[in-house]
């Protein structure tokens, strides 16, 4: 891959929770982030390395570069759009930790100046709120919107059949709670080989997530999760996962709406599922480690 001058050249990276990215600020959307190249950049061997990539740009100038189709709901020509690739280059809908990481860079590289504005994404308008920002570490909550419980299914994971629901937070989950799995048995469980899911309930793919049994501790359900994402393998985190495991780990007490506080291998956040799983909230952490420059043909 060639970076022409014209392009941009500066890279940030950042994590939510150690769910890592590569954020590129990129307003003219001149960027060719074809999968191949998304894919070089975060190749840990290759290149940069991440999970996945942030393009930084307004929602009207994508529409505009046509790498999007329309606005999209609630979601206005001049706010700024998370465009999320995943570490192999397929594109999402949603990345929750993500979004987290992208308002942070937006704040402190001066793109806003408020610390409470909507992100766009391709599941719709996120409003993000940062309760505390530094150059380095933020606090940001995220209205994540509706939650949608689905059918049961289940995935294949290193010979295991693992029995859950499907959850959509704008991307799809299969969110499985796991009756009697220890945090130390969770935290054994060989995912290098992946999921096998049932593709005709999720013919797009979908993220899998395995849960502890809900603690219940008064003013909230605490458990851990482990994820293997759609287009990446496992990550130490995944905000919409985490949502979707908030919605399963209800379910499993029958409800459908409570506070709860998640675990996952890179850190803990908070979700709130409110108003019967017509809104929800994920609370969690944002670093921003490094910047850097892509130089001419490194990459490929
Ligand atoms: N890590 C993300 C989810 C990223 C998208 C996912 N892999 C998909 O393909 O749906 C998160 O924090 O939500």
């Amino acid at each position: 891959m060639t970076i022409a001058p014209a392009q941009p050249r500066n890279f940030w990276k950042g994590h939510g929770t150690q769910n890592d990215f590569i954020i590129i600020n990129d307003p003219g959307v001149v960027l060719p982030l074809d999968s191949g190249t998304v894919g070089a950049l975060c190749d840990r061997q290759r290149g940069i390395g991440a999970d996945g990539l942030l393009r930084v740009a307004r929602a009207g100038s994508l529409v505009d570069a046509g790498v999007l189709t329309g606005l999209g709901e609630g979601i206005a020509a001049d706010d700024l759009f998370m465009d999320y690739r995943n570490g192999d280059g397929s594109i999402a809908e949603m990345c929750g930790n993500g979004v987290r990481v992208f308002a942070h860079f937006c704040r402190v590289s001066g793109l806003t100046d408020a610390d409470e504005f909507v992100v766009g994404s391709r599941a719709g308008a996120r409003r993000v709120h940062l309760h505390s920002v530094t150059q380095t570490d933020a606090d940001v909550s995220v209205a994540m919107g509706p939650v949608r419980r689905g059918v049961t299914s289940s995935a294949m994971i290193a010979g295991h059949a693992y029995l859950g629901l499907a959850v959509d937070v704008g991307n799809p989950h299969l969110a499985c709670v796991v009756p009697g799995l220890t945090h130390s048995e969770l935290a054994a469980v060989d995912f290098t080989a992946g999921a096998a899911f049932d593709t005709a309930v999720f013919p797009d793919g979908v993220n899998v997530e395995l849960v502890t049994e809900p603690l219940d501790v008064g003013d909230s359900l605490l458990a851990s999760m482990r994820v293997i994402e759609r287009g990446v393998g496992e990550t130490r985190s995944c905000g919409t996962g985490l949502v979707a495991a908030g919605s399963a780990l209800l379910a499993s007490v029958q409800r459908d709406e409570g506070m709860l506080r998640i675990s996952v291998p890179g850190g803990r956040v908070e979700v709130a599922i409110t108003d019967g799983g017509r809104s929800s909230t994920l609370r969690g952490p944002s670093r921003l480690v490094a910047r850097g420059e892509l130089f001419d043909g490194a990459l490929g």
